[in-house]
């Protein structure tokens, strides 16, 4: 069972960063104080990165204790170590750097220059043995139950690297599959699927622009996960839509917030 769509819209894609960022503290904060510990996947793009960029900038970040936060990538950008296109890269020079995290709680998915050589099955499959042996029994399956997965949108509905009509979003058994001939460079990445995206505790998707809004009006307008692979990033306690009006342009009215 998951959760059904909430939305919310911030004025602009600054705003939408910024308030994303405060409201992750919140739910790292709050997860912290339930369990001890706060787990979180990060994504790549722009707004993904905007987000981690302005946890920075957060009076209350320090709230959080970054010591005990497991980070996680939805799907990365199969590259070299270090290559500055990889989600991890940007991720460490928006955030990870700049807090106390603990490196050995920093599981990022394997390089093409890694253990694995250039070979991105290994890579997924090592990433998908990684969560397993990171989840526990009250998890009740092969992925950790993240508290927050962080996932951006594409123009055409692709979460991760999930595309439209793709064999990852066919895939029901597989929680890390490798992607190739992928639309949106670089072609070859690894990628959560959606069954274990549905594993969250939440899913924030979280998108800004024009070019969004079809993409975003689909997903919520109940378009198929095929069609539209955001349509079926949903969390088990709650999915939020996190938009700029440039997003929200086309959102069905029933997700419309009440007037003030
Ligand atoms: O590795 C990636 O590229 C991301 O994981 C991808 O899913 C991204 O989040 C969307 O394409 C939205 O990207 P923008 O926020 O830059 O539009």
């Amino acid at each position: 069972m998951t959760a059904a769509p909430q939305v919310v819209v911030q004025a602009n894609s600054d705003l939408l960063a910024a308030a994303t960022a405060a409201r992750l503290v919140t739910r790292l904060v709050d997860a912290q104080a339930a369990k001890g510990s706060a787990s979180v996947v990060l994504t790549g793009g722009r707004t993904g990165t905007a987000v981690l960029s302005q946890l920075l900038a957060v009076p209350a970040k320090d709230a959080v204790d970054w010591s005990r936060v497991d980070f996680y990538w939805g799907d990365e950008r199969f590259l070299p170590t270090g290559h500055p296109d990889r989600n991890e890269t940007q991720a460490r020079e928006a955030l990870l750097d700049h807090v106390h995290v603990d490196p050995s709680r920093v599981y990022a998915m394997e390089p093409s220059d890694g253990k694995f050589g250039d070979d991105p099955d290994l890579a997924a499959s090592a990433y998908a043995e990684l969560l397993a042996a990171q989840a526990r029994p009250e998890d009740h399956g092969d992925v950790p139950t993240f508290d927050v997965c962080l996932l951006g949108v594409g123009e055409e509905g692709h979460t991760a690297s999930i595309f439209p009509s793709s064999p990852a979003v066919y895939e029901t058994e597989r929680t890390v599959v490798a992607v190739r001939n992928c639309p949106k460079p670089p072609p070859t990445r690894v990628s959560l699927t959606l069954p274990a995206i549905r594993r969250s505790s939440e899913v924030w998707l979280l998108t800004g622009g024009e070019s969004k809004a079809a993409a975003v009006a689909m997903a919520l307008g109940g378009a198929g996960e095929v069609q539209i692979p955001a349509a079926g990033a949903q969390g088990q306690r709650r999915t939020l839509w996190l938009l700029d009006r440039a997003a929200a342009t086309k959102v069905p009215h029933m997700f419309q917030p009440p007037l003030a």
